[in-house]
């Protein structure tokens, strides 16, 4: 009896002291770091995910203001906070052959939608951004226009139907912006508008969302990343996954046998897969790459995923400081109704020419950058410039939030002012704190589509309406740890006023 017990006591030792072993990971490497205490490590709140991440990085970002980098450990995982711009730039583009992954997850041969561009590395990464940045371009993005203007109007019926009430305005963004990236994603015109409670658009807020069972799993392999194989750590359930390929086999299926063209990303990944490129960038590939089903049912899905929540985003925070702010959206609305005016109708080329709109959103997505850290892992050891040394396998955080945040870069950065990205105003930022979409090769490949998705849903709303503030709107917004991305605790509530 004795016995046993002394072997438990002996193993629960030995798991203790495997557990703190990394405690002191920065002290032996000379790189200031946040002490951390058993189990979870530098700050309780990054495991337990209630308090919004942003909000805990950034002030262990103050406390070591004067640093470049400091270090953390998380349970014990030991992760390096880089925030000297410089540094950033190293890591993201000039030595980005060293950090070419993201390192966020083990990825399963058998987690099919998961093999997709955000969480591929290395070797895999590269062929397949090569074979679908051209997915983007401004050629393509304007061809896809009526797709956009299209589910524009649904929008603005919906809007109508508000008129004069108090919305969430989250919710009605997120419609909007899950029917484009439907339409042009999955080539569907599912009219999530009308029909919010759509199976994709359920599975897209499920896979956003950080429920506690997909918490622990995370922890527990990062821990110990054997355990994944046995932990069957699934991102998408397989009944969602086979719907999603099942969905894109019969599209395809549907377009290949009735010579249908709509100019989506699909015709697009149709013919990747027939050519092996798109054909008019006259770009052959090095590496032969196949593009199975499953391949493209899973960048459907990422485009999906990674284009609804973080558009709808930006359009419902860049609603609220209007709301907030009348003399901006004065301004604006001015803006657009001459430009639209002057095009004769809301065109590509309308959308292009609203300078004070670019302003607006791109002030949106400093306030509130819908991603609030970037991640890197190290790939290949690095001897910084300072003379420290980065190993291999660590896991960097670039603390967006807190770089968007931080006075020195944006002098009263709570404050909504579209002008810090004014024509004579912009080239002063310095580079590298700005970080809405990341930057180097590896940052969003869907940033114009992006951009656009979020202008036109923006200039759908403000020709009918103006916005106000309600008692229900909250202020200021408290961001919340349920999400994966920046967003509010609670819905925003403004009010829609039919305009005169
Ligand atoms: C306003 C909207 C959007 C924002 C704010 C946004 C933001 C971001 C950010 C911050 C990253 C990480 C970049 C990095 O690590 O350096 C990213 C990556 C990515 N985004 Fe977006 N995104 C938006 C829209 C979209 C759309 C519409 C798509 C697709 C249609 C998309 C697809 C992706 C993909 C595939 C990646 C991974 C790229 C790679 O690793 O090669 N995003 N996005």
């Amino acid at each position: 009896m004795l016995f046993g017990v002394a072997i438990i006591v002996g193993l629960l030792w030995l798991f203790y002291k495997l557990w703190v072993s990394n405690y002191n990971y920065w002290k032996e490497r000379g790189i200031p770091s946040y002490p951390a205490e058993f189990p979870y490590g530098s700050d309780p709140n990054l495991v337990k995910l209630k308090t919004f991440q942003g909000y805990t990085i950034d002030k262990m970002y103050h406390e070591f203001s004067p640093h470049p980098l400091f270090g953390i450990v998380v349970l014990r995982k030991p992760l390096l906070v880089v925030k000297d711009p410089e540094l950033v730039q190293l890591v993201l583009t000039k030595e980005f052959s060293h950090f070419r992954e993201r390192g966020l997850i083990k990825l399963l041969k058998k987690d099919t939608l998961n093999h997709h561009l955000f969480h591929l590395g290395g070797e895999r990464w590269r062929p397949l951004r090569m074979k679908l940045t051209p997915t983007f371009t401004s050629g393509k993005l304007k061809a896809m226009f009526p797709l956009f203007i299209s589910c524009a109007e649904s929008f603005s019926s919906l809007l109508l139907s508000k008129a004069d009430s108090k919305v969430d305005i989250k919710e009605l963004a997120g419609r909007f912006s899950a029917d484009v990236i439907c339409s042009c994603a999955f080539g569907l015109d599912m009219d999530v508008i009308n029909h919010p409670d759509n199976k994709l658009r359920r599975i897209g807020i499920e896979r956003m969302k950080v429920p506690f069972f997909r918490k622990l799993n995370v922890a527990l392999v990062q821990l110990f990343p054997a355990l994944s194989t046995v932990l069957k750590t699934r991102s998408t359930s397989k009944e969602d996954e086979n719907y999603v390929i099942n969905l894109v086999k019969n599209i395809m299926e549907q377009r290949e046998n009735s010579g249908i063209v709509r100019n989506d990303f699909i015709d697009l990944l149709i013919q990747l897969k027939n050519k092996g490129n798109l054909g008019d960038d006259g770009h052959e590939f090095e590496e032969p790459f196949e593009m199975t089903l499953e391949l493209i049912a899973a960048q459907c899905f990422v485009f999906f995923i990674a284009g609804f929540e973080t558009s709808s985003s930006v359009q419902s925070f860049c609603l609220y400081e209007l709301a907030l702010h009348q003399d901006i959206q004065s301004r604006l609305i001015k803006e657009i109704d001459e430009t639209i005016e002057k095009n004769g109708s809301l065109t590509y080329k309308a959308i292009q020419e609203m300078e004070y709109l670019d302003m607006v959103v791109a002030e949106t997505s400093r306030k509130y950058p819908t991603i609030p850290s970037l991640n890197r892992q190290c790939t290949k050891t690095i001897t910084l410039p300072s003379g420290q040394k980065i190993e291999k396998d660590t896991a960097i955080i670039i603390p967006v939030w807190s770089l968007h945040q931080d006075p020195q870069y944006f002098p009263d950065p709570d404050k909504f002012n579209p002008e810090r990205f004014s024509q004579e105003n912009k080239d002063s930022i310095v580079p590298y704190t700005y970080l809405p979409f990341g930057e180097g090769p590896r940052m969003c490949i869907g940033m114009r589509f992006g951009l656009l998705q979020t202008k036109v849903g923006i200039v759908t709303l403000l020709r009918k309406f103006r916005v106000e503030p309600c008692e229900e709107t909250k202020i200021p917004l408290v961001m919340g740890g349920a999400s994966a991305t920046t967003a509010s605790d609670e819905p925003v509530i403004i009010k829609l006023v039919a305009r005169s």
